[in-house]
């Protein structure tokens, strides 16, 4: 049976234009794994309230970080798909969770190219129900209605796979090319506390209490913290980064429920007060920068830190079409073909 690949990323509005960008956050925010509240609670904050505040605002950030070519989570997702297909026989298709580039599209070109088995590789390093969980869902809930006979698989998260964080260390060396720091911060896009404990397979384990998640348990195979906390510490071992100029935050909360902690933006707030001068930031849970890294970290987080006394701020690129990246995906190609 002929295979074939697709990658599935995030997704972003079409234009950064108010409407493109309430039409996405509308999709995106009405996923049940996103804002996971019953379905009337959802329409109500969804409709009634964040669908009518927040896309001026949030079209107002994706003007600044916008390129000529588009999204730059899309621009660099595809040249990451390019490059992987150079790489490999079998089609390499892209999809977007969200917006227009869809999963069902995304499937039907494979199809199309008399594709009969699929290996669907999620975007994402570290497993969450808002982000591999929903894809793999989807394509799933797609493949019975349409494609009653593709056959399709997914690429669990790799957050620990050794090579995927040699990649990653190296790739936060290049980019530092020498230059000193005084602290590392490795900040990941945060989530509801709820939705951890929703994902806990145990029902029992996850607590939240800043001891599970460093306690052996099956949970952390869908543990989205003990993920992130992994990479940074095993990211700091392979680097042989010193205890105490490296941590872990978690960034763009939403709404008033807790989130993971500590947060970003008052962690840069007291690295800055604490007297740090020089810091750089790396963002692992996303593999292409976007709206969260380029203006939310490189933008407002430097200005942050700036405020706070703080000199110099080093904001590391996402792997984005790194070649070790690329070659790294094309070889997990290989072992499944
Ligand atoms: C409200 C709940 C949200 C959850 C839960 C969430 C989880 C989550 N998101 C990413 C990756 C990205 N999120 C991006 C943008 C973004 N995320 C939310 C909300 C939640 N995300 C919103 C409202 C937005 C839109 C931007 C805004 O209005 O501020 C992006 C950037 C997309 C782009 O076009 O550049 C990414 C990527 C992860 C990895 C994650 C859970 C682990
Ligand atoms: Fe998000
Ligand atoms: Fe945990």
């Amino acid at each position: 049976m002929k295979k074939g690949i697709l990658l599935v990323n995030l997704g972003s509005p079409d234009s950064p234009e108010p409407k493109d960008v309430k039409k996405y956050l509308g999709e995106f925010l009405m996923d049940g794994r996103v804002i996971d509240v019953p379905l009337w609670a959802r329409t109500l904050l969804v409709k009634g309230i964040i669908l009518n505040t927040r896309p001026k605002a949030s079209a107002a950030a994706y003007k600044k970080i916008w390129w000529e070519e588009g999204s730059p989570l899309i621009v660099l997702s595809e040249r990451l798909q390019d490059k992987v297909q150079r790489q490999t026989e079998i089609p390499v298709g892209l999809a977007m969770r969200y917006g227009s580039m869809s999963i069902h599209k995304g499937l039907q070109e494979l199809v199309n190219k008399g594709v009969g088995e699929v290996l669907l590789i999620p975007l994402y390093p570290q497993f969450a129900m808002a982000t591999t969980e929903t894809i793999v869902v989807l394509a799933d809930e797609i493949q019975k209605e349409h494609f009653p006979n593709l056959k399709i698989e997914s690429l669990p998260a790799f957050y620990n796979d050794p090579e995927y964080i040699e990649v990653l260390s190296q790739s936060i060396k290049k980019h530092l090319n020498g230059k000193s720091y005084d602290h590392l911060l490795f900040s990941y896009h945060g989530v509801p506390e709820r939705h951890i404990r929703k994902s806990d397979i145990t029902k029992s384990h996850c607590k939240i209490d800043g001891s599970c998640c460093i306690t052996a348990s099956k949970a952390h195979q869908f543990c989205y913290r003990h993920q992130c906390f992994e990479v940074t510490r095993l990211v700091g071992e392979n680097l042989k980064l010193r205890e105490g100029t490296f941590s872990t935050s978690f960034q763009s909360r939403l709404g008033f429920d807790p989130w993971l902690q500590p947060y970003t933006d008052r962690t840069i707030e007291r690295l800055g007060k604490q007297g740090i001068k020089n810091m750089a930031i790396v963002t692992p849970a996303f593999v292409s920068d976007c709206l969260e890294t380029l203006e939310e970290i490189a933008m407002e987080g430097q200005e942050i830190f700036h405020e706070m006394g703080g000199k110099e701020f080093t904001t590391i690129p996402c792997l984005n079409d790194d070649d070790s990246w690329v070659a790294l995906l094309a070889k997990w190609i290989k072992n499944w073909a």
